[in-house]
């Protein structure tokens, strides 16, 4: 499978902050892959990387083909119309397909002589999503691209996005703090906290990979091999999620599957302490 993104020991530090401290990333060509993690965890900065618009600190960044970004905030120029944008556009990218542009802002219904800044949020995302396409990019890169959208506009605008993606050859490097936003529509997933990456891999994969157990509590701690990602415990009970390829079959716990939604979150949690590990039958 080729390579769309190769990150390697990247750091980037800016004077106050170190956003990103050691990201190892290898991101497949194709598909839609989501960038989650909490604020401040470094994901705009790690897409200013990807998008060349910043130099890593230290490290290596490779990126295969054309790149467009749309930036936080889905940036247009308010005082130009919406056939404006699309003539800038072309006079800025020789790639630019203007046809494939004004097919898209009729299908979307966005009014030609509309000036940007009287468009609604949803429709300026919208016209910022249209200009990116129509440059033909191989990897297409969309910082919280529906942050300012209400739920329903958020949920048309993805569905949007895929039917492009659908459409073409292409990568989607999509990025949000709201997991809702991407578990409908990523096929890949990287967490990012705390400048790091936490969790990386197909979703499917990511699915198989994880249990969460539940069973009486045992306050010595448990042998194995297995890694504990996130425990929870009552008085009685213990609850774990723990990462595994094998199945866990001592009796003494009971094993379920866990969505993505929770196997997110406990990514996003501290990390368990070491000692908890759970003990795998095989
Ligand atoms: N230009 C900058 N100058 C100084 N510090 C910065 C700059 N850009 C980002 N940072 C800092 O780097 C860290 C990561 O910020 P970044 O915007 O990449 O996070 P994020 O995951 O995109 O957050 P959010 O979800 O809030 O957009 C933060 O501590 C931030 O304050």
């Amino acid at each position: 499978m080729s390579t769309a993104i190769e990150a390697t020991g990247l750091h980037k530090r800016f004077r106050r902050a170190e956003a990103l401290r050691g990201v190892d990333l290898t991101v497949p060509a194709g598909g839609v892959v989501g960038l989650i993690g909490p604020n401040g965890a470094g994901k705009s900065t790690l897409l200013d990387l990807v998008t060349g618009i910043l130099e890593p600190t230290e490290g290596t960044i490779e990126v295969t083909g054309r790149v467009a970004y749309v930036a936080q905030g889905a940036p247009v120029y308010p005082g130009l119309t919406v056939a404006e944008h699309l003539r800038l556009g072309a006079e800025l990218n020789p790639d630019f397909d203007p046809a494939h542009a004004r097919e898209r802002v009729e299908r979307v219904g966005l009014p030609l002589t509309r000036k940007a800044g009287r468009l609604s949020g949803g429709q300026r995302a919208q016209l910022a999503l249209t200009l990116a396409l129509a440059g033909r990019p191989d990897l297409l890169v969309l910082d919280e691209p529906a942050a300012a959208l209400d739920p329903l506009a958020r949920r048309e605008f993805l569905a949007d996005l895929m039917g492009a993606v659908a459409d073409r050859e292409m990568t989607v490097l999509v990025s949000s703090h709201l997991l809702s936003d991407l578990e409908r529509v990523c096929d890949h997933l990287v967490v990012l906290v705390d400048g790091r990456v936490r969790l990386a891999g197909a979703v499917d994969d990511l699915l198989a990979g994880h249990r969460r157990v539940t069973g009486a509590r045992r306050d010595d701690p448990l042998p194995g091999g297995q890694r504990v990602v996130a425990a929870s415990h009552t008085e009685r009970q213990s609850t774990l999620v723990v990462r595994t390829d094998d199945p866990v079959l001592d009796p003494h716990w009971d094993v379920t599957e866990i969505g993505l939604e929770d196997l997110v979150l406990a990514y996003l949690a501290p990390p368990a302490p070491a000692r908890t590990e759970l003990e795998v039958v095989r």
